[in-house]
């Protein structure tokens, strides 16, 4: 796409999506926040493409789609085409001769919501500042003086050489005289090397906040039988119906809480009133929540209507047994002392409210399910696939028709009560991914190429760091059944066909005082069965980079049982009573605690230096690696023996089988040990 640097706004939204064009534009100021350019990535035979990615700070609530940034050469000769998606964009060289250029930020059209109005402009770039406190020379190395003083936003490029394997296969033949080196199967090839936008993306947000409202009681109703012959029949108003529960339930289906998190809040159906002929209102709608396998609920708050109007009705009670000094019975207050809780019939008359002649109210009732509500604070750890969902919040009781108040002073009552409220729950869910293997590295490791190798993952491959932003699950399938297994090709039989890796965004030095991406990623793999770190061979010391991910690890570890110490000391108040001495059980030959059948097992977190882990080195392939990986290899034999100590700085740290394994992922080389490595230790 050529043009020149003076083109006009309108003349850009010709090659805009439809959408944009046909929607009214207004200008935002915005404030571009963070701006960095990543690495070249792929040289093709005619154009040169570079990847870049672009952050603001954006007035949206909920950010639609960024249009498209406009950008150019120094020279104003031709303009870079770049199309928006997610706040990540390519550029285009148009020659790939042109060794230099600056690519100038010019504006951006975007789409978002304010509210629930949608937006349609362009972001005026105003100003560009780079983040305090954070790492922004690591992760935004262009945000430096001397662009924040250039008047427009301007980005020096200099185009190195392509790295070979980069550049576009032609399909010509050639005999096979000469001795080339074997090439690999064009296909495994794209899987293993692909280009940066050969991915698959699927939403996923692991942490959400939800407003959740059991439904309310229906009305009771007033009504009389009226039939012929009996023109003032006695009282038939049906009570009010159960307002709807709130149902949670771990399934297999769902990876990501993002489907809950964007309802926010949700409210399941009231009861309906109750109706003449005594019939009871419908019950409420219920809601069911089915989020994925691996997700723990915290309750925030909660407003309980019904736990209010007991605590009122024990007040009032204590309060007439103290006027009266009779024992009264418990399970009735005077009507006169709720007004807000009666329903008059349009002939009935007001001045009952008044004189204090409405009949005994019961005391707040709750329906049966509510038994089934776990204890409050609500923690649930839903980490297994469940048939049947549970209650978070049960539903109201619904209001008495006028049946109920029929006595010698009433023999027509006129009034009803109303329904309870529902429960107000604010929850918190976050989700800790289940895989049985957990990679951890450094960025750009290759640590999703391996995942790629492995399996049949698209997570995202690119030469930079953080290309990874968000978990990726990727399934090795060992016996699919048809055919030959891996499995049998490994010579052993196992009932496991499958299991599962979780390739989370690289961990910088660090990470645990916030760089990078900090460590909250580390919480989808803490509950892997085994760690594998990877490492890259061309990347500098390999031991420094095991020891460098094993104390960011163990920082995570420290964090966590620090906040699950804290959670604990909160739910749980209560000292044992001087007699009961503390219990003391006897140790099996493997250090087990011997817990007698019919005792629940000890309450404790499996320390995270105490998982079986494996390191991978990776880009063996590279020349040079050899010496990194005989040290490495030597440093892991040592922490066998015990030689060394344990990279967690732990003494009990796990060292039974360590081993390391060189790779070449790119190439599918040396992978293929590892589901076995694997299966070893997870059985
Ligand atoms: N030569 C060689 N290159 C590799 C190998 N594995 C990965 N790479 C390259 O290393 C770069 C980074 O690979 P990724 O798989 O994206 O690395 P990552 O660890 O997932 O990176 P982040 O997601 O950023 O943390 C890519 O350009 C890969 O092609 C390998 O075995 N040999
Ligand atoms: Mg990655």
């Amino acid at each position: 796409m050529q043009g020149s640097v003076s083109s006009s706004k309108n003349h850009m939204v010709n090659f805009l999506d439809p959408i944009f064009s046909n929607c009214n534009k207004e200008r935002f100021e915005v404030c571009i926040e963070t701006l960095f350019v990543k690495e070249v990535t792929w040289v093709s035979n005619d154009s040169v493409w570079r990847d870049f990615r672009i952050g603001f700070r954006q007035p949206f609530s909920r950010f639609v789609k960024l249009g498209l940034i406009r950008a150019r050469y120094d020279d104003g000769s031709s303009l870079l085409q770049t199309s928006f998606h997610n706040a990540e964009a390519y550029a285009r060289s148009a020659s790939k001769d042109q060794n230099a250029f600056v690519l100038e930020l010019v504006d951006v059209l975007v789409v978002g919501h304010v509210g629930n109005v949608r937006k349609v402009g362009w972001y005026v770039i105003t100003a560009l500042r780079p983040l305090r406190k954070s790492l922004t020379p690591f992760l935004y190395p262009f945000t430096t003086s001397e662009i924040l003083s250039a008047s427009r936003f301007a980005f020096h490029f200099e185009l190195r050489p392509a790295p070979s394997r980069c550049i576009r296969r032609n399909n010509t033949t050639t005999t096979s005289t000469t001795t080339s080196p074997p090439t690999l199967d064009e296909a495994q090839l794209s899987h293993l090397n692909p280009t940066p936008d050969n991915y698959s993306l699927t939403p996923f947000t692991d942490r959400c906040t939800l407003v959740l409202h059991a439904g309310s009681g229906g009305h009771g109703c007033v009504s009389f039988l009226r039939e012929k012959f009996i023109a003032h029949g006695p009282p038939n108003g049906g009570d009010g119906g159960i307002g709807g529960n709130i149902y949670i339930q771990a399934v297999r289906g769902e990876t990501s809480l993002h489907k809950i998190s964007r309802r926010r809040e949700l409210k399941a159906g009231r009861g309906k009133n109750g109706q003449g002929s005594s019939k009871g209102g419908q019950r409420g709608q219920d809601i069911l929540l089915q989020v994925p396998i691996g997700t723990v609920v915290r309750e925030i708050s909660r407003h309980d209507p019904v736990t209010v109007e007991e605590e009122l009705f024990w007040e009032e009670t204590r309060a007439l047994r103290m006027q009266t000094g009779e024992e009264r019975g418990n399970d009735t207050i005077p009507g006169a002392k709720r007004r807000d809780k009666w329903l008059l019939h349009p002939s009935a008359e007001l001045s009952l409210l008044h004189t204090g002649r409405l009949p005994e109210l019961p005391r707040p009732r709750r329906s049966n399910v509510s038994a089934m509500c776990p204890d409050a604070p609500i923690h649930l750890d839903l980490d297994e696939h469940m048939e049947n969902p549970i209650l978070l919040a049960a539903g109201a009781m619904g209001g008495l028709g006028n049946p109920h108040f029929t006595n010698k002073d009433y023999t027509r009552p006129k009034f009803a009560t109303k329904g309870d409220g529902g429960m107000k729950l604010i929850v918190h869910m976050e989700l800790k991914l289940l895989a049985d293997v957990g990679l951890v590295g450094l960025p750009n490791a290759g640590k999703s190429t391996l995942l790629r190798a492995l399996s049949n993952s698209r997570a995202r491959v690119g030469n930079w760091a953080f290309t990874t932003l968000q978990p990726n699950i990727g399934t090795v399938v060992l016996d699919d059944f048809k055919g030959r297994s891996k499995l049998q090709k490994l010579g052993r039989k196992s009932e496991r066909t499958r299991f599962t890796i979780a390739d989370i965004p690289g961990l910088i030095q660090d990470a645990h005082l916030d760089k990078g991406l900090g460590l909250g990623f580390l919480r989808h793999i803490e509950r892997a069965a085994v760690l594998a770190f990877v490492v890259d061979l061309s990347a500098g010391d390999a031991v420094a980079a095991v020891k460098s991910l094993w104390k960011e690890v163990s920082a995570y570890e420290s964090l966590r049982s620090k906040e699950l110490n804290d959670e604990t000391r909160k739910i749980v108040d209560w000292t044992p009573p001087a007699p009961h001495a503390p219990k003391v059980y006897e140790m099996d030959e493997f250090g087990e605690l011997i817990i007698p059948e019919n005792e629940l097992p000890l309450l404790v977190m499996p320390p995270i230096s105490a998982k079986p882990w494996i390191v991978v080195a990776t880009k063996a392939d590279l020349e040079g690696t050899r010496e990194n990986f005989e040290g490495l290899r030597g440093y892991l034999e040592g922490v066998l023996k015990g030689t060394e100590e344990h990279p967690s700085g732990k003494e009990n740290g796990w060292r039974r089988q360590v081993q390391v394994l060189p790779v070449s992922a790119i190439r599918g080389e040396g992978v293929e040990r590892l589901p076995e490595v694997v299966l070893d230790l997870l059985e």
